[in-house]
């Protein structure tokens, strides 16, 4: 992203606050004009030494007079940070918001698709690095242009030979400088892939941990870990080495204007041209130009971590969105019907489904079983938007879903899968997520229903215990209940359960059931699940086989016309008995 484009997305992003940056930038300027005071002040302290006239009533005006001058650079620079802070923070969180708008908007698979890490980093740690340009590059840096521009054009007014001996140091700091930055661009993207590399090394580290202790792989994770760490290291040790004799030659040039205004000076002098004030005014003024332009080599740097933090917000603030309307429908039933529906995650791999025809009917229950892989869960995403269709059409109560209101269609869908998120609020609080107005004792009464007061009874602090206290005291099949528990306050008409009872062990899979059967009553209902077991009663089981419909039917049905059902269903048997320690492999069919 070049500088231009950047500062255009700056600029963007500042609407709103327009008033306040330029109220700041106006405060910089007096600032920069307050610091010049001083210098004046001085000259003309000088100038009263040398005519041989140094009253005490004037060295006292004019000292009073740099006095003045200083409070007013302080007092306005502190008003533009001020004034550039609350703009700067009031811009990044209307970022942060329109960030959070668009991942609501954005289809959820996309979403799901970045890693948490990633957004997190985006949306809180890239953005931060906006507020340096926001609250202290574009204040500072305007008065840390002003102040030379205004020195330079004294200096040239005063005689333009020594305006340019002053900058002779600084021209040849910043043709070393540039020389030195040539590739930098090229250098910094290669910083920054060796930054990211080391950054998601460690964070599969961490995240990892348990895994590597499991399978006592300490030495070996250990060891990618260091290397990243060594690789990173050698790559900035190295870029260090290819730029330091010039990153030195640079730093000892550019600070050293007396070097190019001392001799010229003298001889300006000598031929009369100036004055021992102006010299001198001179001399103390270039001394002036060095904060200003050794605050530009810091920003060049600065600027380069700004142009990323702004590209990757950018890219999040324009993922795409899921067409929406806004006029709610009203449904004629519940009925939800895929039609001649296909789908694709990406071009790359092509279809994962192919042309399904379904209907899972109002007050029955559906299942989708197939081998992994088949696209049982892409089905259930769908029906619930979390993409929208590559052909096809899903309609719900004879509506297409795209013509139906988001908020509409979330409302109509409760999804529960086998990764139960807990909010690190209270477990109650938790549960109420199904339904923000629901009242303590509706919370109670779906929580019972879902068989959660038992256990929830037993956690010191009960009710009010945080997820993130109880998260290791609770069981998979706990954690599932709870998310059953926030579908039954949501009590809404369509059910999707993919895989919600996979973690349940034997002792629980009685009140997973309990909670389910009080989830699911009198609702159009699609369960996911590899346990046959718990959908054999389904009115209607649809087996999928590489994204198609292979048949539908019931258990009898498929077990009669259906070899690969009958083959998955011995399987299951066959895995039932041998966990239950049955000696009997053969099994019953219709067990
Ligand atoms: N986010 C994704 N991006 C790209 N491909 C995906 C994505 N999610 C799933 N797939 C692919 O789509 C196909 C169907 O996956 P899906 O998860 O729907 O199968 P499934 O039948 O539910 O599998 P399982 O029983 O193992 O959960 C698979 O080939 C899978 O690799």
């Amino acid at each position: 992203m070049n500088t231009w484009k950047t500062f255009r997305i700056i600029y963007d992003f500042t609407q709103g606050c327009r008033g306040i940056m330029l109220l700041s930038i106006l405060c910089a300027i007096i600032s920069v004009v307050g610091g010049l005071i001083p210098y004046w002040g001085i000259y003309q302290m000088l100038l009263l030494f040398l005519d041989g006239k140094p009253t005490i009533e004037w060295i006292g005006l004019w000292f009073g007079i740099c006095v003045a001058g200083y409070v007013v650079k302080l007092l306005f620079y502190g008003l533009s940070t001020t004034l550039s802070h609350c703009s700067a923070y009031q811009t990044l969180e209307s970022i942060r918001l329109a960030m959070t708008r668009r991942l609501i908007k954005a289809p959820l698979g996309t979403v799901l698709g970045s890693t948490a890490g990633r957004l997190k980093n985006i949306i809180v740690d890239r953005v931060e690095t906006i507020e340096l340009p926001l609250a202290h590059l574009i204040p500072e840096g305007i008065s840390n242009l002003l102040l030379p521009v205004a020195v330079f054009a004294y200096m040239v007014y005063l005689d333009w030979r020594i305006a340019l001996a002053s900058i002779v140091c600084i021209v040849l700091g910043g043709i070393v400088y540039f020389i030195m930055m040539k590739n930098f661009s090229t250098q910094y993207d290669a910083y920054m892939e060796a930054s990211n590399h080391v950054n998601s090394v460690m964070v599969e580290y961490v995240e990892g941990v348990e895994v590597i202790k499991a399978f006592n792989q300490s030495s070996g994770s250990y060891e990618k870990f260091t290397d990243a760490i060594g690789s990173f290291r050698d790559f900035t040790l190295d870029w260090f080495r290819s730029t330091w004799k010039l990153m030195n030659l640079g730093g000892a040039l550019l600070p050293s204007t007396l070097l190019g205004i001392l001799p010229v000076g003298v001889l300006l002098y000598i031929d009369g041209s100036l004055t021992p004030a102006e010299l001198t005014l001179c001399m103390i003024l270039s001394l002036a130009l060095l904060a200003p332009v050794n605050w530009f080599t810091v920003a060049v740097n600065d600027w380069k971590s700004i142009e990323y933090a702004i590209s990757d917000a950018n890219e999040l603030l324009r993922l795409p969105t899921l067409p929406d309307t806004a006029a709610p429908v009203n449904l004629a039933s519940y009925e939800v019907r895929l039609s001649d529906v296909s789908f694709r995650y990406n071009d790359k791999d092509g279809n994962v489904l192919n042309h399904i025809n379904l209907t899972l009917a109002s007050n029955q229950m559906t299942a989708l079983v197939g081998p992994s892989g088949s696209g049982k869960s892409t089905v259930a995403r769908l029906i619930a938007r979390f993409w929208d269709l590559s052909a096809g059409k899903i309609m719900i109560g004879g509506i297409d879903i795209r013509d139906l209101p988001l908020n509409q269609l979330s409302e109509l869908i409760s999804f529960v899968t086998q990764d139960n998120f807990l909010f690190n609020c209270s477990l109650l609080e938790n549960i109420r997520l199904g339904n923000p107005k629901a009242t303590d004792q509706e919370v109670y009464a779906a929580a019972r229903a879902a068989q959660c007061d038992e256990f929830i009874g037993h956690l010191e602090k009960g009710w009010h215990t945080m997820a993130g206290e109880a998260g290791n005291k609770l069981s998979g099949g706990e954690r599932q209940r709870i998310a059953i528990a926030r579908a039954i306050l949501k009590n809404a008409p369509i059910v999707i359960l993919d895989e919600a009872t996979a973690f349940t062990d034997p002792e629980n899979e009685n009140q997973l059931q309990q909670s389910i059967a009080a989830l699911t009553q009198g609702k159009t209902l699609l369960v996911i699940a590899h346990r046959l077991s718990t959908i054999k009663d389904a009115d209607q089981i649809v087996l999928l086989n590489g994204g198609s419909v292979v048949t539908k039917g019931t258990q009898t049905d498929l077990l009669e016309h259906s070899p690969l059902y009958r083959k998955m269903w011995q399987a299951h048997i066959g895995a039932k008995e041998w966990a239950a320690g049955d000696g009997n492999k053969g099994g019953n069919i219709h067990a």
